[in-house]
């Protein structure tokens, strides 16, 4: 009772949020080309509207309502913020609620608030409009390029040498991470084709993720572990790690020796299929957006199980921020209610047709020396039937190793 009760609560929430945010998404890259502001003198003006600071500044598109509260908490001097750690030091119990400036005044440089008790405050307008929701929303840009077979990144866009991300004066290391943001995916070329190289290649992303898999992995047609990847069949486009509470957001893929009949690799852009399934669906869309459906591993001493919802949703944004797409790791269903079973075969039906759609499906082979990596948040992935010999390399990472590391690199990322 208390299941179906919270499952429909749900479910309505997210028919509220239609069309699903991605149509805005959409605006906001087209804007990206119209929005390049000319440089013109700061002129700032600060109103106090009683509940708010109204805070205009020429060079911002509309004026920005700033809580009192809001500012007093984000005050940046030694005493409320410790700069060498960037963590914070005022204590939020001690300001009052309805807090209000006794003065403010407007520089070249920032606003400056004098409080009631004497504290003074100085906030760069840069920050006020970045670290808001209503400055950061305004602005916000999506980077990603969603594609379809025909529309797939051609490997100028995508491919990196391994030498330019190894030479510092060359930023072969921005342009992959920025690929894989854009994209989905991208390729560093000239790594010997052995699990060290490959290793030692990713790293420069980042450490990567341990699971029981291992770390760096290689794996062949020998059941070595207790799933398909270990066999030569053939793998409809899937998600990896659906059964981690948390999957690996990057996974790395190296051949390191080709199958002699076979085994190309399937890529499908998961958020595009979202894209259609949302335009065609909004009812399957919303139902993926909020029922939680069960996933496992059962195998090699490991019993790795977990629940979510096959489509994910930044929280604060609300778009689409990660796909969960693996009917081959899916759980017995013991999530869907008996009312909502016949739904939920109905909704991931038509998602299922769309990934299989040949219009979504990217084919390529991959080639000893290349290492694929894709975003395993958003791109799907399979393979071909094989037979004869193949040793597949790679690894997993984090989302936070990965997200981390764009953000030390100024690459902006959700
Ligand atoms: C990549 N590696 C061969 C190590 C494991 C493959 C795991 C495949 C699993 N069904 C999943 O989707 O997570
Ligand atoms: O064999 C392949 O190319 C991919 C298999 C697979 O889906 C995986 O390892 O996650
Ligand atoms: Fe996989």
């Amino acid at each position: 009772m208390i299941r179906r009760q919270s499952l429909s609560v749900l479910t309505s929430f997210v028919g509220r949020r239609k069309p699903f945010l991605f149509p805005a998404c959409y605006r906001l890259i087209k804007n990206r080309l119209f929005c390049a502001p000319a440089p013109k003198p700061l002129v700032a003006e600060a109103i106090d509207a009683v509940t708010r600071l109204e805070l205009r500044v020429n060079r911002w598109p509309h004026t920005l309502g700033l809580s009192y509260i809001w500012l007093r908490d984000h005050c940046k001097c030694p005493d409320c913020y410790d700069n060498f750690t960037k963590q914070r030091k005022l204590d939020i119990q001690k300001v009052p609620l309805n807090i209000r400036p006794a003065s403010t005044k407007t520089t070249k440089e920032g606003l400056e608030i004098k409080w009631p008790d004497g504290h003074k405050s100085e906030y760069t307008y840069k920050y006020l409009w970045q670290n808001t929701y209503e400055g950061w929303n305004a602005s916000y840009k999506n980077p990603q390029r969603l594609w379809k077979a025909a529309t797939f990144p051609s490997p100028q866009l995508t491919t990196v040498p391994l030498s330019d991300i190894l030479d510092p004066k060359k930023d072969g290391l921005k342009r992959l991470i920025s690929s894989i943001i854009v994209h989905g995916l991208g390729f560093i070329s000239e790594v010997s084709p052995d699990v060290e190289s490959t290793r030692a290649a990713v790293e420069t992303i980042s450490p990567v993720r341990t699971t029981f898999y291992g770390t760096v992995w290689s794996f062949e047609d020998n059941l070595e572990r207790a799933d398909t990847a270990y066999t030569n069949i053939y793998l409809g486009a899937h998600n990896d790690t659906t059964y981690f509470t948390e999957s690996s957001r990057l996974q790395v893929f190296h051949c390191l020796k080709k199958a002699p009949q076979g085994g190309e690799t399937l890529l499908v852009d998961g958020f595009s299929v979202a894209e259609e399934f949302s335009a065609r669906h909004p009812e399957g869309y919303a139902f993926l957006s909020s029922a939680a459906i069960p996933s496992e591993y059962i195998g090699d001493g490991q019993h790795m199980a977990t629940l979510d919802t096959v489509l994910k949703h930044n929280p604060a944004t609300g778009c689409l921020q990660q796909i969960r797409y693996n009917i081959y790791d899916r759980a017995p269903l013991s999530s869907i209610p008996l009312e909502k079973i016949h739904e939920f075969y109905l909704h991931m039906r038509n998602i299922g047709k769309i990934v299989r759609n040949p219009a979504y499906e990217y084919w390529l082979q991959l080639e000893p020396g290349t290492v694929l990596i894709i975003d395993n948040w958003r791109l799907m992935h399979g393979r071909n039937a094989y037979s004869g010999p193949r040793i597949m390399g790679g690894c997993y990472i984090s989302n936070d190793d990965f997200t981390s590391k764009a953000r030390v690199l100024g690459i902006q990322i959700n």
